[in-house]
């Protein structure tokens, strides 16, 4: 068994005013792969380093497999490590590069060719074996890279932000293969990045961080549908959640003389203020039960869809439609807003409310 148990761990940084890490927690199932995302500065990286060994904590834990590692020094915890930076050594060949990491442990040479020869045929980098890295491309550089992570038996593997140095497309089929490689090892991982949508592809889970605290950790599914706060439905989708300010009246919630349904849980609001979050591609053109009125300010075809701003209630409402979708600026659309896709939030602590679906 390989779990890692992250268990409140707190970093100040010499001269730093706030904490880098504040008490944060995470548990990463043996064979799971768990990505922490969050925007710059929010405290992905002091994590990592924290438990890589490269960082110590000022108090809290570092468990994996059942042991605990905070004050182990980082080559005694087992651990492998793929950077953004290409890390691999220049005045190496790929061969000796994948198989450094067995070399300095000890293992015999034919262990080593075996298992540098299988790392190398998974990575495709069977025929650059004889090469120096100077003679690479950034995604083969970054595959020798990934290759020597994946030779030693490592109970842990820890990734921060490896695909962020190479191109659009090269980023998009890398990805794919990482994802392959990773659930066929079905080794421990703990991934770094602050790209949401390379998140949602590669977790089994999702954490979400923000000023050195997760905020969120769920599934790829449940923390986009059910974002804990507005920070989350913020921070991931593109365009993000949609926030409507309502004020709740009864069993209903009043948006400037339009109104939609609130589940009964929550008619207790009545009188108050409360936010309603709402994805854009949730919201369909089109007259239905629930739907609220709303102004084309904007129209953006986007190829593969249509992205339209609107207005309702001098509010900002942004829709996402079909392709083929026409409208003009000024002209007024019926919304579908269909209630299992609408979330409520407390307009003050931002959180998500109870007793939904
Ligand atoms: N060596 C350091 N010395 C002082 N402060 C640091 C150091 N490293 C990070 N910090 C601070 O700690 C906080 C968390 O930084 P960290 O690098 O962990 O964030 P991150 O989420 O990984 O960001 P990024 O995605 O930009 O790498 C930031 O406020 C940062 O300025």
């Amino acid at each position: 068994m390989s779990e890692l148990i992250v268990h409140e761990l707190v970093k100040t940084y010499p001269g730093g005013t706030q904490r880098a890490t504040d008490e944060v927690s995470l548990h990463v199932a043996d064979g799971e792969f768990l990505v922490l995302l969050g925007p710059s500065g929010c405290g992905k990286t002091t994590l990592l380093r924290m438990v890589a060994g490269l960082e110590t904590p000022d108090s809290g834990q570092v468990v994996i497999g059942g042991k605990d590692v905070t004050y182990l020094e980082p080559r005694r915890r087992n651990l492998s490590m793929v950077f953004q930076s290409y890390a691999v050594f220049p005045n190496k060949k790929v061969y000796d590069n994948i198989g450094f990491g067995l070399k300095v442990r000890g293992v015999p040479a034919d262990e080593i060719r075996r298992k540098v020869e299988w790392a190398a045929d998974l990575l495709q980098l069977t025929p650059y074996l004889d090469r120096y890295p100077a003679k690479l491309s950034g995604g083969q550089r970054q595959r020798v890279a990934v290759a020597r992570a994946i030779v030693v038996d490592s109970d842990l593997l820890l990734m921060d932000e490896p695909l962020s140095n190479l191109d659009a497309l090269l980023r998009l089929s890398f990805r794919a293969e990482l994802k392959k490689l990773v659930s066929e090892l079905g080794i421990t991982t703990l991934y770094v990045t602050h790209d949401q949508v390379e998140a949602l592809s590669l977790g089994d889970r999702v954490a979400v961080m923000r000023e050195g605290r997760v905020v969120q950790a769920g599934s790829p599914t449940e923390v986009y549908a059910q974002p804990a706060d507005t920070f989350v439905g913020g921070f991931l989708g593109s365009p993000p959640m949609n926030f409507l300010r309502g004020t709740v009246n009864g069993t209903h919630v009043d948006f400037g003389g339009q109104s939609l349904p609130l589940p009964p849980a929550l008619t207790s609001f009545s009188g108050k203020e409360i936010l309603l979050g709402i994805r854009p591609e949730a919201i369909t053109v089109d007259t239905g039960e629930t739907g609220l009125h709303a102004v084309v300010e904007v129209f953006e075809p986007l190829g593969s869809s249509t992205l339209l701003t609107t207005e309702v209630a001098g509010q900002v409402l942004k829709v996402q439609a079909p392709a083929d979708f026409r409208a003009e600026p000024g002209e007024r659309l019926a919304l579908r807003l269909p209630p299992e896709r609408c979330r409520w939030y407390d307009p003050e602590t931002q959180l998500l409310l109870e007793a939904q679906e």
